[in-house]
């Protein structure tokens, strides 16, 4: 396996394409929009430059690295790739859109796997002719710093598709944990609903989100607060995250909290926008 083509270029497509390609993969990274594609090869080729200040890599193993990353906007160019990994946005339309589109233009045997935090496998892979080769392949943000990967298999999902993701995710450096799908599968089901109660915690008045922050960091030895970790993450992925558990479940324990939709409504997005629960420059 050596070509790796990445759907969407965001936070997440970002990180996973510098892992690929450090790791020695031809990877093709494709965004709806051309723009999409340059901010992300800007994002990749700075977080290098940094490597190559702190003495981790040197100037020439950065080019190599940028050397095997292709931006395109057309997904005609995944149509002799070994493997693929879809990080557009958390929403089931649009990713049963883009599976279908790879169903029709991949090699047939190209395992398709998906980076979705939350949504159901099964239901992505029932828009291919090939459910057996699609995955969840969740990575963490952020992802060349963060070790686990969740390898979620659908309810047709082969052995064989596991295997290969398992050995892939060991390949990048990654400890791979193998999950049945179930919605938010393990870490999200967990961390998320702590998130969503730290909001409330914010909108009841309990305390600033500097003190909760300060609260959890301290107190619960996290590396950073729930709220920071929401703008880390981007308050528009919690929110669909919850919403998600909150329909599939149908219980009330996870409903998201009305000022996390607010926040959302508002554009207050976290580190992406620049503004969340905390100012980024
Ligand atoms: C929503 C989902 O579906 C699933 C998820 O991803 S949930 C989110 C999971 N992620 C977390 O929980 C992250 C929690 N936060 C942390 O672990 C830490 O705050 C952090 C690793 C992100 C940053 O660590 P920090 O000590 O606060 O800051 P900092 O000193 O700047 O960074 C530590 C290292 O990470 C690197 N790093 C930080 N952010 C990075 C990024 N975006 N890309 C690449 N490297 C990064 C830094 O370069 C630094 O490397 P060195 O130690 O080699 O110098
Ligand atoms: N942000 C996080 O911490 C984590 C997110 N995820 C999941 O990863 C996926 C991506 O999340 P982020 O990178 O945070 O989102 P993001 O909003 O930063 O990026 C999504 C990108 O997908 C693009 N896109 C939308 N439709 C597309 C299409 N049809 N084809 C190609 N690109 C398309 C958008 O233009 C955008 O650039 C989501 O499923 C999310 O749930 C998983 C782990 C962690």
């Amino acid at each position: 396996m050596q070509k790796i083509f990445v759907v969407g270029a965001g936070t997440m497509g970002s990180g996973i394409a510098q892992v690929f390609a450090e790791n020695g993969f031809d990877v093709i990274i494709r965004d709806v929009d051309i723009k999409f594609v340059e901010r992300c090869l800007g994002v990749i080729e700075n977080n290098l430059k940094r490597s190559v200040e702190k003495g981790k890599i040197t100037e020439e193993e950065k080019n190599k690295v940028l050397g095997r990353i292709k931006g395109t906007v057309d997904i005609n160019e995944a149509k002799d790739v070994d493997f693929v990994i879809e990080a557009a946005i958390e929403n089931m339309e649009i990713k049963k859109q883009i599976f279908k589109e790879l169903d029709n233009v991949c090699k047939e045997g190209t395992v398709l796997a998906t980076n979705t935090s939350s949504l159901s496998i099964t239901e992505i892979a029932s828009s291919t002719a090939r459910p057996e080769k699609v995955i969840g392949m969740h990575f963490f943000n952020p992802v060349p710093v963060m070790k686990l990967v969740e390898v979620i298999k659908g309810m047709k999902t082969s052995e064989e598709t596991f295997n290969t993701v398992k050995e892939l995710a060991q390949k990048l450096g990654k400890t791979p944990v193998e999950v049945n799908e179930a919605p938010g599968f393990v870490v999200n089901r967990i961390l998320i609903p702590m998130i969503n109660e730290a909001i409330g915690v914010l909108a009841d008045g309990v305390a600033s989100a500097s003190d909760i922050d300060e609260a959890m960091k301290l107190g619960a030895n996290h590396p950073i607060g729930p709220l920071a970790l929401s703008d880390l993450i981007g308050n528009d992925v919690v929110l669909a995250i919850m919403d998600t558990l909150y329909s599939e479940f149908n219980d009330s324990k996870y409903r998201p909290h009305p000022l996390l939709r607010k926040m959302v409504r508002a554009g207050l997005l976290g580190r992406k926008t620049g503004k969340g629960f905390f100012e980024y420059k």
